[in-house]
């Protein structure tokens, strides 16, 4: 039996929370791989060591003073730590090669990896585990791109013969050394790799809830945990915001078909929520969560006799590919057709893309609204329950929020509403209240 287990950065931010993760990691000797974050907030004013060290790049690069300064201050954090765990480990000669490396400019991907860097060799030496690099480990193509199985080669024959190890998350390295880092959160995807490589029994992943809720903590107080999510409803969720679980750590465990745990480093007790490929144990509510993100718009594009114009929708398209922007989802009527794109990707190219639309389709009308938020209600037991969107909407009417969008995907698993970013809270909490709360 082997699990392979990651602890997210608030569960690793202090030496408090680190002892935290060695009695849990001691608690169970199947536990034998353990895949670190850098050191996240210890309170919610605080600030990540990524964010440090992204800060103190910057500086290195424009020659700034204050990068002594940030340097000073990471070097405080991981001190802290080992003074709180009385370790004798020096971080000195590693802080020496950083130091140059960033005055040498050796790319904000290597410094941002370095937060786990360190974090793992501090989580090695607490726990007698071996160290081992990523960068030996998780492999990137010349382009840049995550190579699966040079990744799953490399891992298998370095770790096959190990009896423990901690893995540092978020980043491994091309081939000829250079370090690479996943997009932000990507620690959950070197879980993931390592555990779907080595084939683990389990992939647990330590952070600071009792595993996936309902709906996002920061919006409704106190929300439930959701018991067992299969891999397709949670893609939905963290796709849009959910952001418990980096969206790209499924794919690697699903297709080695190992579940997902995601437990709680302060409440260990809790039984956290399991992520399957699929289940007969019915969810207990008839949703099984609501996620949502702020900051789209929308182009409406109006035409008589749009529906039998033949390539309309390409050429709409093939102006975005142009500009390279993707789009979110795209309702369409008889005349009329929705563009929901992000809000940041499209205000830098939104007058191309409108003169593009004029040339390529010669629209009747156009129109574009701002500031939207779109809301993913989620759920397999959608599909068995009739009047879902009928209580979607009915809560949404009394709540006062109006609805700019609907988007129900063929495959009944989810409901896309989207309505104004002022109105978002208040119809997430709408949502929850009909199907948790109050159940009516
Ligand atoms: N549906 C959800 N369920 C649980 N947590 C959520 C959800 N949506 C958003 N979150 C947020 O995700 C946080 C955990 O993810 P993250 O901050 O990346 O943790 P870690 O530092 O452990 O990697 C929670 O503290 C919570 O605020
Ligand atoms: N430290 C990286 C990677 C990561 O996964 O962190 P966390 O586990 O704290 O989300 C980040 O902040 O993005």
């Amino acid at each position: 039996m082997k699990k392979v287990v990651k602890f997210g950065g608030s569960s690793l931010a202090s030496a408090e929370q680190f002892k935290k993760v060695g009695d849990i990691i001691r608690a169970d000797e199947t536990r034998r791989f353990v895949v670190p974050s850098a050191p996240g907030k210890r309170n919610s004013n605080d600030t990540k060591v990524t964010d440090l060290l992204y800060k103190c790049y910057r500086a290195a690069e424009k020659g700034h003073t204050d990068f002594d300064k940030v340097l000073t201050e990471i070097k405080a954090r991981y001190q802290e730590i080992i003074d709180g765990l009385g370790l004798g480990l020096s971080l000195e000669e590693d802080f020496n090669i950083i130091e140059e490396k960033f005055k040498n400019h050796a790319g904000e991907e290597y410094a941002a990896s370095r937060g786990e860097y360190l974090n793992g060799k501090i989580m090695a030496d607490y726990l007698g585990y071996e160290f081992v690099d990523s960068a030996k480990i998780i492999r990137f193509d010349g382009e840049g791109q995550f190579d699966m199985e040079m990744t799953n080669r490399l891992t298998r024959e370095y770790l096959k013969d190990k009896e423990n190890a901690v893995i540092p998350g978020f980043y491994g390295a091309m081939e000829d050394g250079t370090v690479k880092t996943f997009s932000r959160g990507g620690s959950d995807i070197t879980g993931s790799i390592v555990a779907g490589a080595l084939d683990a029994d389990l992939y647990e992943n330590w952070t600071d809830v009792s595993g996936f809720l309902v709906t996002d903590p920061r919006i409704i107080e106190n929300p439930k945990s959701i018991d067992t999510i299969t891999y397709r409803e949670l893609r939905e969720l963290s796709y849009m915001g959910a952001t418990v679980l980096h969206e790209d750590a499924i794919f690697p465990v699903r297709k080695a078909g190992i579940p997902i745990n995601i437990r709680n480093t302060n409440r260990p007790e809790d039984a956290g929520t399991m992520i399957v490929e699929d289940t007969c144990k019915k969810p207990a509510y008839t949703i099984t969560g609501i996620a949502g993100k702020k900051g789209f718009c929308s182009l409406f594009i109006e035409k008589s006799m749009m529906n039998s114009e033949i390539g309309f929708g390409r050429k709409v398209l093939q102006v975005l590919e142009k500009e390279g922007i993707s789009f979110e989802h795209l309702p369409s009527g008889i005349d009329t057709m929705t563009l929901f794109i992000h809000q940041d990707e499209f205000a830098e190219k939104e007058q191309q893309v409108i003169s593009g639309i004029h040339r390529a389709v010669n629209p009747d009308f156009m129109e574009l609204e701002s500031d939207l938020a779109l809301i993913a209600v989620v759920g397999r037991g959608m599909r068995s329950n009739r009047g879902t969107a009928a209580r979607i909407f009915a809560a949404l009417a009394h709540a006062n929020v109006n609805v700019k969008m609907i988007d129900q995907g063929s495959s009944e698993l989810n409901v896309i509403i989207g309505v104004r970013n002022e109105d978002f809270e208040v119809a997430v909490k709408a949502i929850y209240d009909i199907f948790v709360t109050t159940q009516l």
